[in-house]
C-alpha cells in the first residue's frame, strides 16, 4: 500500500429538513389544527481512529466528505429523519489540524477514538409547533439551518515508542528485521527505505513498537535526499536508536551529520534521549571494533553500544536500554490524553444508543473565525423573524408547503403580489410594462410551486381537500386564527 502522511479534506455537515406547513383534512373533522413535522436534523461527520490503516492514502482519491440532509418535515405530525452521518476512518496516529495547517485542533492517539468534526444543521419547526390558544391555525414553518462546512489538514504522525535513526544503509532495517516480525526492504544503496516502517519488539514481557524511518544526509532540512519531513514520524518516540555504520570511514563524523539534521528539523527531537550505537559489527574484528569504538566514545564523550542485526549481537542490549525511556514516554502520553479529554468535553450522543459502548464522542474547536455560538438554531433566529414578517405579509390560506429555502419564501411572497395584480389586470388597465413584468413574475412563481408540489408528500391529500370540500374554505375563513380578509378565491385558485 502505498504511504501517505498528509491530505487536506473538505467536511460539511448535512443541512436540516425544513418544517412544514400543514392543516389536518380528514372528512367530518372541522378545524383540524395544525399538523405540520418537523424537519430532521442534517447528518454530521464524525472522524474515528481506527488500527490496521497507516497511510491516508484514500484522501489522494476522495478529499470531499458530506452527510446527508435532514429529510423535511411532513404533513400529519411527520417528523423528517435525521440526515446519515459520515465516518471517515482515520490511522491512529492522525492529527487534525486547521484549514491553514497553523493550529492542531486534535491528536487521534487511541484506537476508537471519536471526533465531531462537523455537525449538521438543526432542523426546522413545523407548523404544529406555533399553535397557541390565540394561532391556532399558525402558517409559520422555519427552514432548517446549514450545516458548518470546513477545510482540514490530515497529518499523520506513525505512533511508536522509540525510533531508528542514521545514514542511509546504517543498517536501520535491517536491525528493525532482526528484533521485529517487520520485513522492510534491505538493500546494499541508500535510500532503500522510502517511507517508515513500525514493527513490535518483544523483549522479555514488555511489548514497544519501534518505527526504521528513511536515512538522513547532509542538507535533509534543505530537502536534500527524502528531505526531513519523515522525522516527524520520530517526533513521539520516547527515545532515538541511533545507528553509526562500524564500517564506514568516519562514525564520527556521520553522528555529527545526522544530529544536525534532527537540529535543523527542530519539534524537540534532538532533545529526545538517544543511545548510540555501533552497527554491523559483524562485518569487522574485535580489535577494531575496540578501536573505534574507543574512538567514538572519546569524540562524543559518552558511552556507544555495538550490535549486528545479521549476527544479533548486543541486539539485548539496545533494546534493554531503550525500554526505560518507552516506559516514560507510555506514562506522559496518558497524561496527555487525559488531559485532550478534559479540554475537549465528551459529546453525549443521543442518536445512537450503541455509542456508550463505544468511546465518547469528542467536538473539534470550530473554526477560529466562526461565531462562539456556532450557527443560530432554528426557531430562536433572526431567519425567524425575517420569515414571520414574511408569512404575516401573505394572503395565502391553507397552503401545504415543504419550504425549501428562503428564496422560495422570496417567490411566495412575489407570487402574492402577482396574483393581486393578475386578477386587477384582467379588470383594470394597467401599464403595459408592469404587466409584462408581473407575467414573468407568475411564470416563475408558478415553476416554484411546482417544484414545491413535487417534494411534498402531503400533496395528493390536499389536492383533494381542495378539490371536493366546499366546508374547508368555510373552515378557514371562519377560524379563530384567520389573519382578517383573507380565504378569497384567487389566493386558493392560485395554489391550484
Ligand atoms: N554485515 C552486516 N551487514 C549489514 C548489517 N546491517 C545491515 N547490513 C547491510 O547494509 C546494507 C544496508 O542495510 P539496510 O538495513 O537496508 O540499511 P538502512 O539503514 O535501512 O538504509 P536506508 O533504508 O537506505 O536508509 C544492506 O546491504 C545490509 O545487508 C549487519 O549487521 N551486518
Ligand atoms: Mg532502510
Amino acid at each position: 500500500m502505498k504511504f501517505l502522511d498528509q491530505a487536506k479534506i473538505y467536511v460539511r455537515g448535512g443541512d436540516g429538513g425544513n418544517g412544514c406547513v400543514s392543516f389536518r383534512r380528514e372528512k367530518y373533522i372541522e378545524f383540524g389544527g395544525p399538523d405540520g413535522g418537523d424537519g430532521g436534523d442534517g447528518g454530521r461527520v464524525i472522524a474515528v481512529a481506527v488500527e490496521n490503516l497507516n497511510t491516508l492514502i484514500d484522501f489522494r482519491y476522495q478529499q470531499h466528505f458530506k452527510a446527508g440532509r435532514g429529510v423535511h418535515g411532513m404533513g400529519r405530525n411527520r417528523h423528517g429523519a435525521r440526515g446519515t452521518d459520515v465516518e471517515i476512518h482515520l490511522p491512529v496516529g492522525t492529527q487534525i489540524w486547521d484549514e491553514h495547517g497553523e493550529r492542531m485542533l486534535i491528536d487521534l492517539t487511541e484506537p476508537g477514538m471519536r471526533v465531531l468534526i462537523c455537525d449538521g444543521g438543526s432542523g426546522g419547526f413545523g407548523n404544529a409547533r406555533f399553535k397557541s390558544s390565540i394561532t391556532q391555525a399558525p402558517r409559520r414553518a422555519n427552514p432548517g439551518t446549514e450545516g458548518t462546512e470546513r477545510w482540514l489538514w490530515l497529518r499523520l504522525k506513525v505512533i511508536a515508542d522509540a525510533g531508528l535513526v542514521g545514514l542511509p544503509n546504517a543498517g536501520k532495517s535491517t536491525f528493525l528485521a532482526g528484533v521485529t516480525a517487520a520485513r522492510p526492504k534491505i538493500a546494499d544503496y541508500p535510500f532503500t527505505t522510502l517511507h517508515p516502517n513500525l514493527g513490535v519488539v518483544r523483549t522479555g514481557d514488555e511489548e514497544f513498537v519501534l518505527a526504521d524511518i528513511p536515512g538522513l544526509i547532509e542538507g535533509a532540512h534543505e530537502g536534500h535526499g527524502l528531505g526531513d519531513r519523515f522525522l516527524r514520524h520520530v517526533e513521539r518516540c520516547g527515545a532515538l536508536l541511533h545507528l553509526l555504520d562500524v564500517t564506514a570511514e568516519d562514525p564520527v563524523k556521520d553522528y555529527r551529520i545526522v544530529r544536525g539534521e534532527l537540529e535543523a528539523f527542530g519539534h524537540g527531537i534532538i532533545d529526545k534521549p538517544e543511545i548510540v550505537a555501533l552497527s554491523k559489527i559483524d562485518a569487522v574484528d574485535d580489535d577494531t571494533l575496540a578501536l573505534v569504538k574507543d574512538h567514538v566514545e572519546e569524540e562524543l564523550g559518552r558511552p556507544v553500544l555495538a550490535l549486528s542485526g545479521v549476527s544479533r549481537r548486543g541486539v539485548t542490549e539496545a533494546l534493554h536500554a531503550l525500554l526505560p525511556h518507552v516506559h516514560a514516554v507510555r506514562e506522559a502520553e496518558r497524561e496527555a490524553r487525559e488531559r485532550q479529554r478534559r479540554e475537549f468535553g465528551v459529546i453525549e450522543d443521543p442518536v445512537d444508543a450503541s455509542a456508550q459502548k463505544r468511546a465518547p464522542l469528542l467536538r473539534l474547536p470550530p473554526p477560529e473565525d466562526a461565531p462562539a455560538e456556532g450557527r443560530a438554531r432554528a426557531g430562536s433566529s433572526d431567519l425567524f423573524d425575517e420569515y414571520e414578517d414574511l408569512v404575516d405579509g401573505l394572503e395565502a390560506d391553507r397552503l401545504v408547503v415543504t419550504a425549501s429555502d428562503d428564496e422560495d419564501w422570496d417567490d411566495w411572497d412575489d407570487e402574492d403580489e402577482s396574483d393581486g395584480d393578475e386578477s386587477d389586470g384582467d379588470e383594470s388597465d394597467e401599464a403595459e410594462d408592469e404587466i409584462d413584468t408581473d407575467e414573468d413574475d407568475d411564470l416563475d412563481a408558478d415553476e416554484d410551486l411546482d417544484d414545491e408540489d413535487d417534494l411534498d408528500d402531503e400533496d395528493d391529500l390536499d389536492d383533494e381537500d381542495f378539490e371536493d370540500d366546499g366546508e374547508d374554505e368555510d373552515e378557514n375563513e371562519d377560524g379563530p386564527a384567520d389573519d382578517g380578509e383573507d380565504g378569497d378565491a384567487p389566493a386558493r385558485g392560485r395554489k391550484r
